[in-house]
């Protein structure tokens, strides 16, 4: 198996220490992160997301979208995605799917420490999967408040397999994230949403600078035609739909969430959002609508539903 990567050094990567980084947020990143994902943004009076962007009705606090813990990552790695012992060319890199467990609801402002890991290392022949945890805690009490695994897809990179067998390596049992089957039965409920042309350039502010959102020479050395809108956005854009559609606006019910990216969106496109219930898990796919293309899938795992919500 081995290719254009035999100078990658699985080992080294595997035994590499990511250090721990510290890290503070505000309102203002958290009500800025809403606007990146849409919140608000067919109507300034909605009344299910206007608490994400403003203190409604004298609120305290503003509340927090669950999707926000999904930025801690790339604040958790001062270096960039920089990782030993793996060759690759960063231009290539896509946001392959994003898993997060929230153990209580984001806060408004917090200072958190973040621990990071690698949970996997995959040689998929033309690219290689790389799949880093991150786990983030209150700086003050040292309670766990989420834990995110982030898996980048690292297009050109693969082939590095020493063996017959190709190099596959996770610290989680297969089994903790159930793959996701789409049921054929007519979704529960659907929601439609317009991203805007400049949707990218504004959730860049969140803390994603990788010029393949915002550059459009650099999207065309990545295969692109324009900047393609950050996998995290659209997932957010999805999330907020479930929130919305099912969890009658509140946030806090949800307790964790998958998102495979399955193709590139652009910003400006118009997201499809369709939802069924199983249980206390809402499977999901995100269409384009106008390519009519499933560019998403996942689950949200809820703390607790009933049909009569
Ligand atoms: C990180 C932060 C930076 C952010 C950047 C962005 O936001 S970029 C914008 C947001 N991101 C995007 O826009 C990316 C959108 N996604 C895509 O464009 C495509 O899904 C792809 C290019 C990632 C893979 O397509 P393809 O035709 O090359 O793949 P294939 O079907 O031939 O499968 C080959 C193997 O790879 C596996 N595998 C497949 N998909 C994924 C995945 N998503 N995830 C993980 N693994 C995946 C699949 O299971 C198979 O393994 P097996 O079964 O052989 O062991």
């Amino acid at each position: 198996m081995a290719g254009a990567s035999s100078k990658t050094d699985p080992q080294l990567l595997l035994s590499h220490k990511f250090p721990e980084a510290a890290f503070a947020y505000t309102e203002r990143d958290a009500a800025l992160y809403a606007l990146g994902v849409g919140a608000c943004g067919r109507d300034p009076l909605d009344a299910d997301e206007l608490k994400y962007v403003y203190h409604e009705n004298g609120q305290q606090f503003i509340k927090v979208l669950p999707t926000f813990a999904a930025l801690f990552p790339l604040q958790s790695l001062p270096d960039g995605l920089c990782f030993p012992g793996l060759q690759y060319d960063p231009q290539l890199l896509l946001h392959g799917q994003q898993y997060i467990e929230l153990y209580k609801p984001l806060s408004s402002s917090a200072h958190l420490q973040h621990k990071v890991s690698l949970a996997g290392l995959h040689d998929k022949g033309k690219a290689a999967v790389v799949e880093v945890e991150t786990k983030s805690f209150d700086q003050a009490s040292g309670e766990l408040l989420c834990m995110n695994r982030s898996t980048a897809y690292l297009r050109g990179a693969g082939g590095f397999s020493k063996s017959s067998q190709p190099f596959s390596y996770s610290n989680y049992p297969p089994n903790q994230v159930r793959a996701v089957k789409i049921p054929k039965d007519k979704p529960f409920s659907v929601f439609e949403d317009c991203s805007q042309p400049s949707q990218a350039l504004l959730y860049r502010l969140s803390g994603d600078y990788n010029p393949l959102h915002s550059d459009p020479m650099i999207a065309k050395i990545a295969g692109f035609s324009r900047p393609i809108l950050h996998g995290l956005c659209t997932l957010g854009f999805a999330v907020r739909a479930i929130i919305k559609c099912i969890c009658r606006g509140d946030p806090d019910l949800v307790k964790s969430i998958l998102g495979k990216f399955l193709l590139h969106v652009y910003p400006g496109e118009t997201l499809v959002t369709e939802m069924w219930v199983e249980g206390s898990r809402v499977i999901y796919q995100t269409r384009v609508k106008a390519r009519n293309r499933i560019v998403l899938s996942g689950f949200v795992e809820l703390h607790r539903w009933t049909s009569s919500l």
